[in-house]
């Protein structure tokens, strides 16, 4: 059986370490290098919490890309990191899966254009978990009848960007089929700045961090009388890994960019 060799960036943070046993846990997938800015040059087993596994680490996306053959470059870290090593795996053509939320559109213009020029797949998801892909979908089927929306996203208190990646893709997905509005009065005024959220294009979105939260989202719809609330909670990160397998069996058969699993789920 031939093995999908995959890169894991960021193993050691709360989704890298899930999916270091995801690949290791699968048959048909080999665990060929990690990517940590701390560990250049040991091996992952010397990383507390990784037993046994004799894998590279790089600290240096290029220099493990250089070295190591690859088919799949998994990203669990920062934007910024993350979008370079996205890059530096395309111009390799080793094909990136991407958990890493926070990328503007600018990047993902970028990878798409970068996808384009080398053939490659691509998949950045904001949301690996399948039922949040569902409450996204659900969202934009209810948007076409409901135009007054507000996302309600909580989160741990450890997440770094605010919306949540899963928030701005829903507010997209919703705005794609959504007739434009202004939502609240029109003479609304904040007397404490942020207290409406943020506005994507006339809807608003909410961050909440709180210690104890893993990641769940609200999207709220009223109209006269009524109101119909899509939410999804995800208990743990084992939650995401369905996710980030079909993901990495799918980018092996894809040659274009893909933003977002609803674009490989039936
Ligand atoms: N798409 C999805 O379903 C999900 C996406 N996420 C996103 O995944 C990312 C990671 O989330 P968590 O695991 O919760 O964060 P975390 O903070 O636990 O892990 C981030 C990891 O990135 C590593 N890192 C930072 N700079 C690095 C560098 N220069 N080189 C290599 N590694 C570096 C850190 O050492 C850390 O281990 C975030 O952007 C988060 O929003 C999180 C959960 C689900
Ligand atoms: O940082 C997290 O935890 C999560 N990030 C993703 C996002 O920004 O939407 C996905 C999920 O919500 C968990």
């Amino acid at each position: 059986m031939k093995k999908i060799k995959v890169i894991i960036a960021g193993p050691r943070g709360r989704m890298g370490r899930e999916a270091v046993k995801l690949v290791e846990a699968t048959e048909n997938y080999q665990l060929v290098a990690a990517i940590d800015y701390k560990y250049d040059g040991k091996l992952l087993r010397e990383i507390e919490g990784f037993h046994a596994l004799e894998v590279p680490v790089y600290g240096d996306v290029e220099k493990c890309l250089s070295e190591i053959e690859a088919d799949v470059l998994i990203d669990l870290t920062t934007p910024e990191i993350g979008m370079h090593h996205t890059k530096t795996a395309l111009w390799h053509g080793v094909r990136p899966v991407v958990g890493t939320t926070g990328f503007s559109k600018e990047d993902l213009a970028e990878l798409q254009a970068t996808c384009e020029e080398k053939e490659l797949g691509c998949i950045i998801a904001p949301n690996f978990a399948l039922g949040a892909v569902l409450m996204m979908k659900f969202s934009q089927m209810a948007a076409k009848y409901f135009k007054d929306v507000e996302i309600i996203e909580l989160h741990h208190d450890q997440k770094l960007d605010a919306p949540s990646g899963t928030a701005v893709k829903t507010a997209e997905m919703i705005s794609a089929v959504r007739e434009q509005k202004n939502q609240g009065h029109p003479n609304e005024k904040e007397t404490m700045q942020g207290a409406r959220g943020a506005n994507f294009e006339g809807m608003h979105i909410h961050s909440v961090r709180l210690p104890g939260l893993i990641a769940h989202q609200q999207v709220m719809f009223g109209s006269d009388g009524q109101t119909l609330s899509i939410r999804h909670d995800s208990y743990n990160r084992a939650s995401f890994m369905s996710g980030v397998k079909l993901a990495v069996d799918t980018v092996m058969k894809l040659d274009t960019f893909v933003y977002g699993l609803e674009n490989i789920i039936e």
